[in-house]
C-alpha cells in the first residue's frame, strides 16, 4: 500500500514525465497503485498521487472491483458532450463537488506489456480517466471550483493535517 499525497501538498502540482521503457519497475508501480486504489477504496489513482512523477494511471469503475485498467502515457481525445458529476478525490478526502467533463472519450496508451492500445470510454469510466489524466498534469478537481470554495477546502484540510500531527 502506498501513501497518498493530500491537497494542498505542492508535490501534487508536479508535471509527470512520459514513461520511456515499460519495464518491471513500471509493472510493479501499476500493481502497487491498483492495490492502493482498491484498499482506499477508489475507482482511479494517478502515479502523481503516490509521489511518483511518471505518466501512469490505474482505473477500475466496476462494482466488483474486478476490471482493472492500466494506462501508460495516456492521450485523450474528447468526443462527447460535457456532463456534470460530483467528483471526489483520494487526495482531497471528504469533499465532493460538481465538475464538468466529457461523457465520451477515446484514450490511446501503452499497456503493461508496452503495447499501444486505444479504447473508447463513456460516462463514469470517461470521467475517471479525465480526472486521473489531470493529476499527471498537476491538476486537481478543486481547480475547477471557485477560488473561495477551493480556499475553504484548503483551510479545512490544512487544519486537519495540523491536528493529525
Ligand atoms: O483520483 C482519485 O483520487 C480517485 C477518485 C476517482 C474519481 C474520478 C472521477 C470521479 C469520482 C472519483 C475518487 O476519489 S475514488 C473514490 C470514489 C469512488 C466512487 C465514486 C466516486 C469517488
Ligand atoms: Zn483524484
Amino acid at each position: 500500500i502506498l501513501d497518498i499525497l493530500e491537497f494542498p501538498d505542492p508535490r501534487l502540482r508536479t508535471q509527470a514525465k512520459p514513461v520511456s521503457v515499460v519495464d518491471d519497475t513500471i509493472r510493479k508501480l501499476a500493481s502497487d497503485m491498483l492495490e492502493t486504489m482498491y484498499e482506499a477504496p477508489g475507482i482511479g489513482l494517478a502515479a502523481t498521487q503516490v509521489n511518483v512523477h511518471q505518466r501512469v494511471i490505474v482505473v477500475d469503475v466496476s462494482e466488483e472491483q474486478n476490471d482493472p485498467h492500466v494506462f501508460i502515457n495516456p492521450q485523450i481525445e474528447r468526443l462527447g458532450d460535457e456532463i456534470l458529476y460530483p467528483e471526489g478525490c483520494l487526495s482531497v478526502p471528504g469533499y465532493y463537488e460538481e465538475v464538468s467533463r466529457h461523457n465520451h472519450i477515446r484514450v490511446t496508451a501503452l499497456n503493461t506489456q508496452g503495447e499501444s492500445f486505444t479504447l473508447e470510454a463513456k460516462d463514469l469510466f470517461a470521467i475517471c480517466i479525465q480526472h486521473e489524466c489531470d493529476h499527471l498534469d498537476g491538476k486537481l478537481f478543486v481547480d475547477y471550483l471557485s477560488t473561495l470554495k477551493r480556499n475553504r477546502i484548503r483551510k479545512k484540510l490544512e487544519k486537519a493535517h495540523r491536528e493529525a500531527g
